[in-house]
């Protein structure tokens, strides 16, 4: 972060499984970025995902997958502020740390719309809307759903998004089945899958 801690800085925090990071993550974040008028995007790959049923990667893994992602950008930044937090990682947390980090900083969640839906189910939702505001980006199969008016009134949508029917768990079960992921991760993230093995006979 450049000017003094964040002075009147507009981030995007992105938080994810991020297992692995995909195409669709990426470009989720730089049409928020745009809309948004955002002067960086932190990725915040999560330690322990708070909802999420089925066992995910090792962080160690998730993180350095996006930090070959993102490698290229000068705007987007790797957040290591939920992998050294024990526990689940509650976006709760998450904000309350970073704005006690960086207190002159705006800070804007963005959100897939399948996540956007789901944030009256949030745990302290309430709270969160009083640090950030939320960019939401249309998911292909995902309809923007109603949402009670003290998040819609927090929330602005990325307008013309371009969008791509892509999930990590698609990925995941193409790698294990043999299948080429070669153009849906970027290609270093495609390199590390591959030399660790990460998805072999793992759907
Ligand atoms: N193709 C996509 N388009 C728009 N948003 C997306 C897309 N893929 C993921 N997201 C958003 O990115 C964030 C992190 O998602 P996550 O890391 O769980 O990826 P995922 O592809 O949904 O993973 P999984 O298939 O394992 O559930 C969420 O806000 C999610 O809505
Ligand atoms: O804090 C919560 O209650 C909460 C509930 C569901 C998801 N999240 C966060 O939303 C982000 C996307 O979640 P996921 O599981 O789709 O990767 C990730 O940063 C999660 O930690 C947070």
């Amino acid at each position: 972060m450049s000017r003094e801690r964040g002075m009147n800085m507009r981030i995007g925090i992105f938080g994810g499984t991020f297992d692995p990071i995909h195409m669709g993550h990426l470009l989720v974040a730089e049409q928020a970025r745009e809309a948004g008028g955002l002067d960086e995007v932190w990725f915040i790959p999560n330690a322990e995902p708070p909802h999420k049923e089925a066992p995910v990667s090792a962080p160690h893994h998730r993180e350095r997958m996006v930090e070959l992602a993102i490698a290229d950008h000068p705007r987007f930044r790797l957040s290591r502020v939920e992998l050294v937090r024990p526990g689940p990682s509650y976006t709760v947390d998450t904000v309350k740390d970073l704005k006690k980090a960086y207190p002159q900083t705006h800070f804007f969640l963005i959100v897939g719309a399948d996540m956007m839906n789901d944030l009256p189910r949030w745990y302290k939702i309430e709270e969160i809307l009083q640090v950030v505001q939320v960019i939401g980006h249309l998911r292909p199969g995902v309809a923007a759903g109603d949402l009670p008016p003290f998040i819609a009134s927090r929330l602005t949508l990325v307008e013309d998004a371009v969008t791509l029917d892509l999930s990590s768990t698609d990925i995941r079960k193409r790698a294990a089945a043999g299948k080429s992921i070669r153009y849906l991760v970027p290609e270093k993230v495609r390199r590390y899958i591959e030399e660790n093995r990460l998805y072999e006979n793992k759907p």
